[in-house]
């Protein structure tokens, strides 16, 4: 399998996948200056005859571009080795779940989602694709989250919320009512400062 994006992240994605007893043959990432990251090669672009791939990218909407521009990959979930996922939640393909995270009970998380480290979804909660739960950010029960929304690092969420597609939750903000489509919200109780400026659905 190879890891699309040779960051901080793709470190920590390939280090996750290891736990799991899968094999990274390497990166893929288009930056001139990178030969090797780990101990493994980056490579320019895919070889050819290559199947499987893990897009270990932060950037939401840069994920489902991969995803567009690689149609016909396998792309199998990350599980690490020491995290917590109910038999009775349910992981699209793509999707990555780092050290320390929780997925509780009859949870839903779409495909190619980051469940970053000690993040904790609980029972209940429905995530579309491209969702990305920032470390020690954590949803209470029955929570949803839309296609593309990025919980910041250390959110809180109360139980029920509904929260929209492409919007961002700031660091440390704290959720208690619904949140529109596209929103940017910080601070507690969480407040609208502004729209995510891109709301072309494409993105
Ligand atoms: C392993 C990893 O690294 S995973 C990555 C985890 N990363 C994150 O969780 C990042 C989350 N991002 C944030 O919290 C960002 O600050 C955002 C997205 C909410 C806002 O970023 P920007 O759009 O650049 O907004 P900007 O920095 O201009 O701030 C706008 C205003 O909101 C305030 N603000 C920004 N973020 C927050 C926050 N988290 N809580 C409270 N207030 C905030 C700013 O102080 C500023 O206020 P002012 O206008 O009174 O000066």
């Amino acid at each position: 399998m190879y890891v699309f994006g040779a960051s901080g992240h793709g470190k920590v994605v390939a280090e996750a996948a290891e736990t799991a007893g899968m094999e990274v043959s390497g990166f893929i990432d288009e930056n001139p200056n990178l030969s090797s990251l780990l101990d493994l090669p980056v490579l320019k672009e895919l070889p050819l005859g290559a199947k499987e791939m893990v897009i270990s990218v932060g950037k939401n909407e840069v994920r489902k571009k991969i995803v567009d521009r690689f149609p016909n990959l396998v792309y199998p979930k990350i599980i690490h080795a020491f995290s917590f996922v109910s038999k009775r939640a349910a992981i699209g393909d793509g999707t990555v779940i780092l050290s320390g995270v929780s997925v509780n009970s009859e949870a839903k998380v779409g495909k190619h989602c980051i469940l970053n480290t000690n993040s904790s979804i609980d029972h209940d909660c429905e995530l579309g694709d491209f969702v990305h739960i920032s470390p020690n950010a954590a949803l209470a029960g029955d929570v949803a989250v839309g296609e593309g929304t990025h919980i910041g690092i250390g959110a809180a969420v109360i139980q029920g919320v509904k929260i929209g597609k492409w919007a961002v939750i700031g660091a440390g903000a704290v959720i208690i009512r619904d949140v529109p489509d596209f929103a940017v919200m910080v601070g507690n109780p969480a407040k609208q400062i502004k729209t995510v400026e891109n709301t072309n659905t494409d993105r």
